[in-house]
């Protein structure tokens, strides 16, 4: 690995929030000067309210803390394989959270939910997804990695990230970038998620991991080989400095190199 992935820990979810939000605005700039679009995979879980309090949060009205929607190319990270209205759909909760509490004044993003159509042939509905991703930014043949500005995910007690888990073989996966499962040991078993090298060849990737229910797996993550083989110390392994993790002290009590505070 070159260098190692960065992590922040904060006393509090809102201690966190902020310095979440200045990451985010920095990728947001560096983004539109690309390519005058944002262009975003988001998790589930817990990580759609601790960025709502984030990005929801009033501006300090210095140049670069704004958030401007419009621009902005929501995808998810992983979607779990039910209707837009069911409890278990992470575009459900991400729309709760964030999306319906969007101020006009910050513009609507262009969010991209997966299409009903397909709820019955798992296959086809990562099939399309990737369609989706792959008409934002052209045809598949000229389209390069990598795909996305910024990944947000979270971090589950298992080591689990998107929808990529311990020694499953999808985490082999190199070919396709949106993948489909249909054995996910966390319920519902039927979901689509972004592949491996997809997520790592993000630009950025952030990880928002909060909670005392995380300590053990992000000592594991930090400070152990079996760790190293989760998927989510495959990201911090492939990844490197491209990765900064926004935890709290709770879920990074007992390891040894986080950062407090801001990371600015
Ligand atoms: O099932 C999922 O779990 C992970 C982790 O969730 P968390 O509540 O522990 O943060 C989430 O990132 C993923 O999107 C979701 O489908």
């Amino acid at each position: 690995m070159g260098k190692p992935p960065n992590l922040y820990s904060f006393r509090s979810v809102a201690e966190l929030a902020p310095s979440l939000r200045t990451y985010v605005l920095n990728q947001q700039k560096a983004a539109f000067e690309h390519h005058n679009t944002f262009r975003v995979a988001v998790s589930g879980g817990s990580l759609p309210k601790t960025l709502a309090q984030a990005l929801l949060a009033p501006s300090d009205g210095s140049p670069g803390d704004s958030v401007d929607f419009t621009k902005w190319q929501i995808f998810f990270a992983d979607e779990r394989c039910v209707p837009l209205d069911h409890e278990d759909s992470n575009y459900k909760l991400l729309k709760e959270e964030l999306l319906d509490k969007i101020p006009e004044k910050m513009g609507k993003p262009n969010v991209w939910p997966i299409d009903e159509e397909y709820l019955d042939d798992v296959q086809e509905m990562a099939d399309q997804y990737e369609k989706n991703i792959v008409s934002v930014f052209a045809a598949r043949d000229s389209v390069k990695l990598p795909l996305f500005d910024l990944l947000l995910l979270g971090c589950g007690p298992d080591g689990h990230t998107c929808s990529l888990f311990p020694d499953h073989p999808l985490l082999r996966e190199t070919d396709a970038w949106v993948l489909s499962i249909s054995d996910s040991p966390k319920p519902p078993p039927r979901r689509i998620t972004l592949s491996l090298p997809v997520v790592i060849a993000g630009t950025k990737i952030a990880f928002v991991t909060t909670g005392g229910g995380k300590k053990d797996v992000m000592k594991k993550i930090f400070e152990s080989e079996e760790g190293r083989g989760l998927p989510c110390g495959l990201i911090n392994e492939g990844g490197g400095d491209k990765v900064s993790w926004f935890t709290d002290d709770s879920a990074v009590e007992g390891v040894s190199f986080p950062r407090r505070g801001s990371l600015m």
